[in-house]
Order: C-alpha cells, then sequence, then structure tokens
C-alpha cells in the first residue's frame, strides 16, 4: 500500500478553468518528493487536494488505507499535515505554544497529553525556548519552523510543504532543511528552488498545465536543461550540479 495515491485527478474550476489533468502520482511511505512546476501549473490545487480541501472533479485521491471522500475528510486532514508559505495562514494564536497545540486540542487532547504533545513538536523544531512568545514576534524562518511543529503535533504520515525556503536566509534554510529531514515521515515539497529539492528529496516530478510531464530522480530531472526550459524551470545562476551532488554525497 502506497502513503500517497493520486489517480487519474482532475480538476476544474467553476469558471470552467482546468487545473488538473489526470494527475497520477503514487509515493512510497518515508520518500521525499518535490513538486516542481512553473506558475500556474497546478501545484498549489494539487496540494489542496491532498488534505481534502477540494473536491475532485474526477479521479481520486488515497492517503494509506482511505480514499478521500466526505466520510474520511476527519481522518485524513489528521494524516496529511499541510505546512502554507505564509506563516498568516497558519499562526493566529496568542502564543507559538497555543498554535501548535490547537490542531491537537481540536483533535480532543488535553492536560498533560496536550502538553507533552506541544513540548515534542517545538522540541523537534527548535524551538522550546520561543513557546510563549507571540508568533508574529517570530523571524520569518522560526514562524515557518512554530507552522512545521503546528503540522507535526498532528502526528501526520505525510507532511506537505508549501515553498519552505522561501524569503530565508542560507542558515534558516539550511536548520529548516535538516529539520524537515529529520522530521517529516514522507515528504511532498512544492518549490521553485531546484538546489534545495535536490538536496531534499530523491524524486522529483514536473506538473506543468495541470499534467504530470516528468517523474524521475531529482538529479536527472535537474541535469536535463532541454527539460527545466520546456518547463521554464531555472538552476540559479552559477549553480554547480556536480558539485551539489558530490557535498550530498560526502
Ligand atoms: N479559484 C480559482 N478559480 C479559477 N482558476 C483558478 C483558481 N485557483 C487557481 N486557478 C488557476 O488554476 C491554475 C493552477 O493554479 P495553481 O495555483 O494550482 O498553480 P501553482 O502551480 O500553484 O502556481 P504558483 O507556482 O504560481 O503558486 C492557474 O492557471 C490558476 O490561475
Amino acid at each position: 500500500m502506497k502513503a500517497l495515491d493520486v489517480a487519474g485527478l482532475g480538476h476544474v474550476y467553476p469558471d470552467g478553468h482546468r487545473a488538473l489533468d489526470g494527475v497520477e502520482l503514487a509515493v512510497d511511505a518515508g520518500e521525499r518528493v518535490a513538486v516542481l512546476g512553473p506558475n500556474g501549473a497546478g501545484k498549489t490545487t494539487l496540494m489542496l487536494h491532498l488534505a481534502g480541501l477540494l473536491e475532485a472533479t474526477e479521479g481520486a485521491v488515497s492517503v494509506g488505507d482511505l480514499r478521500i471522500e466526505k466520510r474520511t475528510l476527519a481522518e485524513v486532514r489528521r494524516r496529511v499535515g499541510i505546512v502554507f508559505q505564509s506563516p498568516d495562514d497558519q499562526l493566529f494564536m496568542p502564543t507559538v505554544a497555543d498554535d501548535v497545540g490547537f490542531g491537537p486540542a481540536n483533535l480532543g487532547v488535553k492536560g498533560e497529553a496536550l502538553r507533552e504533545r506541544v513540548a515534542a513538536a517545538l522540541a523537534d523544531v527548535g524551538l522550546s525556548d520561543l513557546a510563549h512568545r507571540p508568533p508574529h514576534h517570530l523571524s520569518v524562518g522560526q514562524q515557518r519552523r512554530a507552522a512545521l511543529a503546528g503540522v507535526l503535533a498532528m502526528r501526520p504520515d505525510i507532511v506537505v510543504c508549501d515553498e519552505p525556503s522561501a524569503n530565508l536566509d542560507p542558515a534558516a534554510r539550511r536548520d529548516l532543511a535538516g529539520i524537515l529531514q529529520r522530521t517529516a515521515p514522507t515528504l511532498l515539497l512544492v518549490t521553485h528552488d531546484l538546489p534545495y529539492a535536490l538536496q531534499l528529496c530523491e524524486r522529483a516530478v514536473i506538473l506543468d498545465a495541470g499534467k504530470v510531464v516528468a517523474d524521475a530522480p531529482t538529479a536527472e530531472i535537474l541535469a536535463d536543461a532541454a527539460l527545466l526550459a520546456r518547463h521554464r524551470l531555472e538552476l540559479p545562476f552559477g549553480f554547480s550540479l556536480e558539485a551539489a551532488r558530490s557535498s550530498l554525497r560526502h
């Protein structure tokens, strides 16, 4: 059984725009997969489907043994945790600890069990010392880690991260990569940051115009200049794939 199985998924928005068209994507437990693609490719639409936040026009999504449908939505939303790019979508309570505890508290976890979950999730992301700060007093990097802690506190099977490296300085970027590698059970990384995809994910898919147009080891995809150009993807100026690969091996 796959951790995630997207089969023939199609999505047409109410205005008639087709954002997804026959998407196939199967992910094993423990895999880390980058989802790449130009603006408007359908990445966000796919991400919203994975947590049952949109209803499929065609096809189906299964999370482990559960096919997403009305009766399974609550459990699917526990199993799939989304870390949105903007912390404002996720952090809204008076303190970081309240935010991290919000999801599990809604599941009915309380008292000491809730305190333990929050403490464990904050420790996982290295924010134990900031538990009682208001989230809007944190740096962007800390806010992103707080949002991840809120997702980890739900003990998800799959973590989906939307542009986790956006607006982070090099040290915060590296810290977050280490945290994701350590903590995410199965990871889907939606990003325009190709080096980050290479660093974190063995496998990558390219989505363009709502279709999966490539699904291969990340290093192979990044080595195919013609494929990248066809789908408006670019490595940063001066980036050496060979140097990056050898630093990952050591
Ligand atoms: N609510 C909506 N109604 C109609 N069309 C929409 C809606 N949301 C998104 N779209 C369209 O669907 C397509 C896919 O959008 P989506 O946001 O999923 O792409 P994306 O790959 O996440 O883009 P980006 O990299 O810019 O975040 C785009 O053409 C977009 O304009």
